[in-house]
């Protein structure tokens, strides 16, 4: 035994040995390293043990009246379960001892009685037990949903979103068995396991010491297994994440796999997550093997104990035959609660998991705090501005930049100067590291997302149609807009006609699985939400089809429409859009070392003229 429940962290090098013989073997199986667990690297954060104790106890505390209501329940079902043996024992010990027809009459009348108010008792219990683990679930489940919701941007692009997905999956599904059918059971059999240890003490403390032949199989390995399930499970759930995350991504860029013929790629890397998650899989499961084989014996071996100790103290008159019988009884009556506390022990170190996962998403801090104050005009400005995507390597060292209310402003430079960070900060998707960005003198840090959406808005190549009617789809961008608004707004981007023509018009779902719209048609829904959002300044990034030349003429005339009196910042990757434009910022190696209109700065003869030039002569 204490071979088998030696410390084995040491083991993890050996990591590849997967023979027959070294498979069983606990000494040689693999444990989660740190770095196979990275909870805090790119990970959203996972909450340590006392952070989920303390949330449980606070969960518990709101729900306290129907918890001691659980309690009270169970503990007078356990009674009348408990008063079964007592009786059994009573009608032995009057049957041995000589007795009259009528005391057995009334004997088994009573047992009968007890059956039933049991079994009437534990089937309430029960019930307010599933009322209770469903809607404690109820408030996890909204706090958790609230917090997701409002998670940062920049954290959720940090992290990936299959992390994300698998705490809203996987992790709330373990949480929900735990609370529904976990909590009952776990309440049943502790408040079983109590009194019945309290009633075998009270009949004979000598005779329950048989009890104890449980202590050496079930104490230390529980101890053993206890000391390694967090960290297995946490391994094991992150390994889950990955692979859900790969698996959802390779569904959702099919056709980008196919165009770019990355389908063996795509294998390599599932393969890979498949088998980091068989290796954590199969770690936990190595884990419950060697626990289970000792807590069984722990069931079987007091049994044997008990018929023959109590049989030795009955033969030395210290004993009754009926209360050896009682004794005997209460000792089978306890495996079942104990083989439930044991497997549900299991799963609640999977849920403690999922708990751990859950709550940690309450950690992330915000990238922002609203303060209330309110811009005073629409001018944007950067101020000395820099920015890094990690700490240590700065993208954007000190910019600075006054847009004028109404002007289009395009951004040049070469392939990776920071263009596109720029404006994600112009847009306050991020906050700078030092300096600041404001709006009317306000750091758009410190505004409020639905203000911040109708001071500034960043137009990227992502015009996501969501699952639900067109009309949802609109009012994301002003819930309070009427159904009068959002034709309009669709009209304005030449939306109209084939929003007309749809199935059951703006209540026609769209979205995956509803009513395909092309592609063209779902970036006039992304212009269309714009409109309704209704900002003075809008950034660009040229990247998107939406500045194709080769566009189709109604999506250009629908942009213009859109970008009408409005500041514009465009991302310009194709110069002939900085031809256009009031004033040309040109961005370099994270700086900007030119702004001026395009005919200022061909003149100075400087980056963008040389830029100008070259575009010119390989257009
Ligand atoms: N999400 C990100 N996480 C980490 N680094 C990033 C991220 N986005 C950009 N970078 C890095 O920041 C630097 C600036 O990138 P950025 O995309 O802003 O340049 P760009 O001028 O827009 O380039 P391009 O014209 O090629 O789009 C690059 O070194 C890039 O690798």
């Amino acid at each position: 035994m204490t071979d088998l429940l030696t410390d084995h962290h040491a083991a993890a090098s050996d990591a590849h040995e997967t023979g027959p013989g070294r498979l069983f073997s606990p000494k040689r199986h693999p444990s989660p390293t740190a770095a196979q667990l990275d909870p805090h690297r790119r990970t959203l954060p996972v909450a340590e043990p006392a952070v989920v104790w303390r949330h449980t106890k606070t969960v518990l505390g709101h729900h306290r009246r129907e918890l001691s209501a659980v309690l009270v329940l169970h503990a007078l079902a356990a009674v009348a379960a408990l008063v079964l043996p007592l009786l059994i024992g009573r009608l032995v010990d009057a049957l041995v001892t000589g007795t009259t027809a009528d005391r057995v009459d009334r004997l088994v009348g009573l047992l009968l009685v007890t059956v039933l108010v049991q079994t009437g008792l534990t089937w309430w219990a029960r019930r307010a037990s599933f009322v209770f683990g469903e809607s404690l679930f109820a408030d996890m489940r909204e706090r958790f949903i609230d917090r997701a919701s409002r998670l940062p941007l920049s954290t959720l692009e940090r992290a990936g979103t299959g992390d994300l997905v698998a705490r809203t999956t996987n992790d709330v599904e373990s949480l929900s068995w735990a609370a529904r059918f976990g909590l009952p059971s776990i309440f049943v059999a502790s408040v079983t396991v109590v009194l019945t240890i309290g009633a075998m003490l009270w009949v004979s403390p000598l005779g329950a010491l048989a009890l104890l032949a449980a202590v050496p199989f079930a104490w230390p390995a529980t101890r053993w297994y206890l000391r390694r399930a967090r960290r297995g499970y946490l391994w094991e759930r992150s390994k889950w994440a990955v692979l859900n995350g790969l698996a959802a991504e390779s569904v959702e860029a099919a056709r980008t796999i196919d165009a770019l013929d990355l389908g063996r790629e795509r294998h390599a890397r599932l393969v890979d997550a498949v088998e980091q998650t068989y290796a954590a899989e199969k770690y936990t499961r190595w884990l419950r093997m060697w626990w289970y084989v000792p807590t069984e014996f722990s069931y079987v071996v007091p049994t044997a104990v008990a018929l023959a100790w109590c049989g030795w103290l009955v033969h030395g008159e210290s004993l009754t035959i009926g209360a050896a019988t009682t004794i005997i009884l209460y000792i089978r009556q306890l495996v079942d609660p104990f083989d439930e506390l044991i497997s549900w022990l299991d799963e609640i170190q999977v849920a403690a998991t999922s708990l751990a996962r859950i709550i940690g998403v309450e950690e992330v801090p915000d990238d922002r705090v609203a303060t209330g104050a309110v811009p005073a005009g629409n001018d944007l400005s950067a101020h000395d501005v820099r920015f890094g995507y990690h700490a240590n390597l700065e993208v954007l060292h000190g910019v600075s930049l006054d847009l004028r209310p109404g002007e289009r402003l395009a951004i040049v430079g070469p392939s990776g100067a920071g263009k596109s960070t720029l404006g994600r900060l112009l847009a306050g998707i991020d906050g700078p590291t030092s300096g600041s960005v404001t709006v009317g003198g306000v750091p758009l840090m410190e505004l409020s997302m639905d203000t911040l959406r109708s001071e500034v808005a960043l137009v990227t190549q992502e015009h996501h149609v969501f699952v639900g009617t067109l009309r949802d789809n609109l009012l994301l961008a002003r819930p309070s807009a009427s159904d009068a608004d959002l034709t309009a707004a669709l009209a304005s981007v030449d939306a109209l006609e084939w929003a007309e023509g749809l199935p059951e018009g703006l209540s026609t779902t769209v979205g995956s699985g509803g009513h395909p719209l092309s592609e063209p048609q779902s970036q006039q829904l992304a212009l269309a939400r714009l409109v309704l959002a209704d900002p003075h300044t809008l950034v660009l990034d040229e990247a998107t089809s939406l500045l194709d030349p080769r566009a189709a003429r109604h999506l250009e005339r629908s942009l213009a429409s859109v970008v009408a009196d409005r500041t514009v910042v465009a991302i310009a990757h194709r110069l002939h859009t900085a031809h256009d434009a009031d004033r040309v910022a040109v961005v370099e190696d994270g700086r900007i070392s030119e702004l001026g209109s395009h005919d200022e700065l061909l003149t100075a003869g400087g980056p963008y003229a040389a830029l100008w030039r070259s575009w010119r002569a390989e257009g």
